[in-house]
């Protein structure tokens, strides 16, 4: 490498260290990042007297720009090394000379935070900044609930740690920034991040955001092991990880390296690494710090989750509704050790506000969940060979017109073979029908075979259809068609939940069954609308369904012999048939008032109109009640009712 290429390289780390730690909005990779600093601590090896100030090695992070106002800490904040494996982990040992006593925890992957104390009262909170100043985000940080704010350790003191967001929440967030078409958060990280340094304390106090101490900066304490001073500052009142210990040697650091990173799913935040320390305090002061890190420490990090790729293609998959949806094709990547090659892309409307292109290079990560997610596009690394991605005009399956309705692009020929298999598989899958032997590959074959057309040609299928096909034995098929019987003695909320009905899953469905038993596909909107739980969409949706399949379902009953549960009703109570709103806070749970007036066979429904019976009413009931009033609705409270349904 040139000086010249060198200093090139040194502005553009800089420029990612901006973004990354400024905007929360990474320009790369962690892992593009990383491979970045290594290229620029090889120079530097070689040329120590050409290193230049502004390195990022040379810095723990650029002084950040931004609204908070800036405060000094007390005690200045470090990066930390990194070693990637054992090897790396030894010669970390060799230099330090120390064999014995690590103090090893998870390392969480969020935001640094500096708490200050005095007189056992929560001061200020600052964020790590350049590592001498950072900023100052006190509000932000009396609205996370882990940090108490008051403890019962009088003298002045800085507790550090790390403010981590959960991976169910980061997923949570991201959906709803998509909705508002606000840019999504690359990783968990970067949300916990832009969760804590922003200016409405509103939003961090939404985020539920968790505190875990790892250090201590000014203070006067007196212990002589970090797992001492630590264990005393939990104590205060801070959260606390199950997983820290003293390792006696390096051997046990890695058996506890292995450990946690098998717990690396489960735990409901991400974690990049294990931290290993010198637990003994006298010795960490011999060794001293880098202007970057202290020598005492290093981050024994994990493989990485989020990493950059290539979106090379887009595969369309049309669902059992009729839906595409389209599938990004990447670059194969191994994150963890799974190799991935497509990610969701949802639909159209968010292929346009990602604004991704074939060809783009994209961040792609595993967070909580399996699927994995494209949470960036480098845009600034285009060469002007991107191709855009269209909107589909023809169902790619079967070929006719698709229905652009916005959001959602629907191929609306029923018997398109993607529809029928799909729809197919969803009928007979373990929530619905359940019949088990017949597979996804399975009603492709028989599908392609002709031995299945329709769902109902499920029910008919017979030894010969199977003769020829490979794979069947005559166990086999016998297994299938026994189990084929079996699922026609199913309950009735698994055939409604089967037959796919938009917006109906298997709460609705049990409801409909619940509701109406048989007569379920029989009702009008109205009769939906009263369902508890049910909206207008949902009431449309059936009723729509309904009417097109309604004698179609009659002919399903001829082939099955479903088992219909439905609520044991009282028909001689006071109140049956009867109409009943409830609104306002009672002294038991709603549900239990709703389970109550429906085994006595009332029914419930969510707003008031001139039809309804009563209204029963709790504290704080609010314009339910006086509609009610004016209309002439009977309105009763807890102690009327009571008095009802004893009649
Ligand atoms: N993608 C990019 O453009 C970009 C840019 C800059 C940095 N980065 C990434 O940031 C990382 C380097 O950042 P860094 O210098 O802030 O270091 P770091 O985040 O890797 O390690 C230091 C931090 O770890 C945290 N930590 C978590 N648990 C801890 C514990 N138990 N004890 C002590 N500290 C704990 C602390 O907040 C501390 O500040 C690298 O992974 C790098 O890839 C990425
Ligand atoms: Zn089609």
């Amino acid at each position: 490498m040139t000086k010249e290429q060198y200093l090139e390289k040194v502005a553009l780390a800089n420029l990612w260290m901006r973004a990354y730690y400024e905007k929360d909005e990474p320009l790369a990779s962690d892992e593009e990042y990383d491979a970045l600093i290594r290229e620029l601590r090889a120079f530097e090896r070689e040329n120590e007297n050409e290193i230049a100030k502004d390195s990022p090695t040379q810095k723990v992070a650029p002084t950040i720009q931004s609204e908070f106002k800036k405060l000094s800490h007390l005690k200045p904040m470090w990066s930390m090394e990194d070693v990637f494996n054992e090897a790396e982990l030894r010669a970390w040992v060799k230099r330090i000379k120390n064999e014995k006593n690590f103090f090893i925890e998870p390392k969480f992957d969020g935001a640094s935070l500096n708490l200050l104390y005095e007189e056992g009262r929560l001061i200020s909170g600052t964020t790590r900044g350049d590592g001498q100043v950072g900023e100052d985000i006190t509000l932000n940080v009396f609205e996370i609930n882990s940090i108490p704010k008051n403890i019962s350790y009088k003298e002045r003191i800085e507790i550090r740690g790390e403010v981590v967001i959960l991976k169910e929440d980061f997923e949570k967030i991201n959906q709803k920034r998509a909705r508002l078409n606000q840019s999504l958060f690359a990783n968990p990280r970067n949300a916990a991040s832009g969760s804590l340094r922003q200016l409405d304390t509103s939003i961090t106090r939404d985020r539920n955001l968790k505190f875990y101490p790892w250090g201590i900066g000014e203070n006067s304490l007196n212990f002589t092991t970090h797992s001492q001073a630590m264990g005393f500052i939990r104590e205060l009142g801070f959260l606390k990880d199950d997983f820290i210990k003293v390792c006696k040697d390096v051997d046990e650091v890695l058996k506890a390296y292995e450990e946690l990173l098998a717990l690396r799913e489960k735990k409901p935040m991400m974690m990049d690494g294990m931290v290993v320390r010198v637990d003994d305090l006298g010795l960490c002061d011999e060794l001293g710090y880098t202007v970057k890190f202290p020598k005492f420490m290093v981050a024994f990090k994990f493989p990485a989750l989020e990493k950059t790729t290539r979106l090379i293609g887009v595969n369309l998959q049309v669902g059992r509704s009729g839906v595409v949806t389209p599938v990004a094709i990447l670059e194969a990547v191994n994150l963890d050790g799974v190799v991935i090659r497509s990610a969701s892309l949802h639909n159209f409307d968010e292929i346009a506000r990602l604004d991704v292109r074939i060809n783009d290079f994209v961040s792609v990560i595993r967070s909580g969940d399996v699927i994995p997610k494209i949470t960036k596009v480098f845009k600034d690394r285009r060469d002007g060979l991107e191709l855009s991605i269209m909107r589909p005009k023809l169902c790619p399956t079967c070929q006719s017109e698709l229905l652009d309705e916005g959001t959602l692009i629907k191929c609306q020929n029923i018997d398109c073979k993607d529809r029928l298999v799909n729809s197919m598989i969803h009928f007979v899958s373990k929530k619905c029908l359940n019949i088990d032997g017949l597979g996804e590959n399975i009603v492709e074959l028989l599908y392609q075979n002709k031995k299945i057309t329709t769902l109902e040609s499920v029910f008919h299928l017979k030894s010969s259809d199977f003769e020829g096909l490979e794979g069947f034995k005559e166990k086999k098929i016998n297994n299938l068609l026994k189990a084929i019987e079996n699922a026609k003695e199913c309950e009735l909320f698994r055939f409604i939940t089967a037959l796919g009905i938009e917006h109906i899953g298997e709460v609705a469905a049990k409801k409909l069954s619940m509701s109406f038993g048989l007569q379920w596909h029989k009702q009008d909107f109205q009769a939906y609308m009263n369902l508890e739980g049910f909206g207008e969409q949902m009431a449309l949706s059936l009723c729509e369904f309904t009417r097109v399949n309604r004698i179609r379902i009659d002919e399903f009953y001829k082939l099955l012999n479903l088992k219909v549960e439905k609520t044991k009703i009282q028909d001689n109570s006071a109140i049956f048939g009867k109409s009943f709103v409830i609104t306002g806070t009672l002294s038991q749970p709603r549900e239990e008032f709703k389970a109550l007036i429906e085994s006595l066979g009332g029914k419930l429904s969510a707003s008031v109109s001139k039809k309804t019976d009563y209204v029963l009413f709790g504290q704080e009931a609010g314009s339910k009640l006086s509609k009610a009033r004016e209309l002439g609705v009977v309105c009763i409270d807890e102690n009327a009712f009571n008095e009802l349904i004893k009649k």
